[in-house]
């Protein structure tokens, strides 16, 4: 049954057009252990290109564990168990015989935390594509330039680039760490609520720089701040208890969800 329309105090911004959806990467029945844990059931969705994903819930809910599983990067973690498929460029990533140095050079992730290695501004942006084999200096001075440049940092730190990124403040380091994932090339790019240790202004300039990154990747982007998802992302997905709820675009989320869990949720009448 439709639900009614339903008005809720969160502002849905107006970036977003309409624009044909092709998928990126997919899921299809995945499932997700912790030891006999189960943390994700059965999720299956398309994460589209060229838009920013969002994936909402309340903590505990499996937000982090499916991020994760995009790109592998539960296979870093003891006694984890992904089941199921995950699909990139029509191959399933999720097989032991894939290289996942390979698949995380296409689907890059950054932290909650900017977590800068103690080197120069220069290196930390150079280091993937060394080591990746770029040795030649004129082309990683091109690799750092355009992607500090994509990240909107190349105007604060082009004067020091030879400095040390922990000099760097928090916000300027999370958009370092964004460049260092961008230095990649990569199709798509996973953030771990990319804000959550950041001052309202430097978020700002994150949530700036997520809607500006969609021109060229596919985004997608925990976060707990149901704002700041109605206010960058085309699509939302609510998570609960591990289970997805309800996954659709962000305005319909935010001002017509399907699900009861769904409103309760976004008006804040959960719990
Ligand atoms: N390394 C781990 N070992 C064991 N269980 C884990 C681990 N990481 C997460 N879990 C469990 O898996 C479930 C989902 O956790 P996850 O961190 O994905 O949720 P989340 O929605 O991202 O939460 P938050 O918003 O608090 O970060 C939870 O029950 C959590 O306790």
């Amino acid at each position: 049954m439709e639900r009614k329309q339903n008005k809720t105090a969160i502002a849905v911004s107006s970036h977003k057009l309409k624009i044909k959806k092709v998928t990126a990467l997919e899921t299809k029945d995945l499932h997700v252990y912790y030891g006999n844990h189960l943390a994700l059931k059965n999720i299956s969705m398309p994460i589209y290109k060229n838009q920013v994903t969002a994936f909402i819930g309340p903590s505990g809910c499996g937000k982090s564990t499916y991020l994760r599983s995009l790109n592998r990067m539960n296979d870093e973690i003891e006694g984890c168990r992904v089941e199921g498929k995950i699909i990139y460029k029509d191959f399933d990533i999720n097989q032991s015989n894939v290289n996942v140095f390979e698949i995380r050079k296409n689907i890059g992730m950054v932290f909650q935390r900017p977590n800068p290695f103690a080197k120069s501004i220069f290196d930390n942006v150079a280091f993937g594509p060394k080591q990746h084999g770029e040795k030649n200096k004129k082309v990683l001075q091109e690799i750092v330039e355009k992607s500090l440049r994509k990240a909107a940092l190349w105007d604060e730190v082009k004067d020091r680039l030879n400095k040390s990124a922990l000099a760097l403040s928090g916000g300027q380091q999370q958009r370092l760490c964004i460049a260092r994932a961008i230095a990649m090339e990569p199709d798509v790019l996973l953030l771990d609520e990319p804000a959550s240790a950041l001052d309202p202004i430097s978020t700002s300039k994150i949530e700036e720089l997520i809607i500006d990154l969609k021109k060229d990747y596919t985004v997608v982007i925990v976060t707990h701040n149901m704002q700041q998802a109605a206010r960058i992302s085309d699509q939302t997905a609510f998570f609960y208890m591990g289970d997805l709820v309800e996954y659709n675009e962000t305005k319909q989320i935010f001002t017509n969800p399907q699900e009861k869990q769904t409103e309760d949720y976004v008006t804040g009448n959960f719990g």
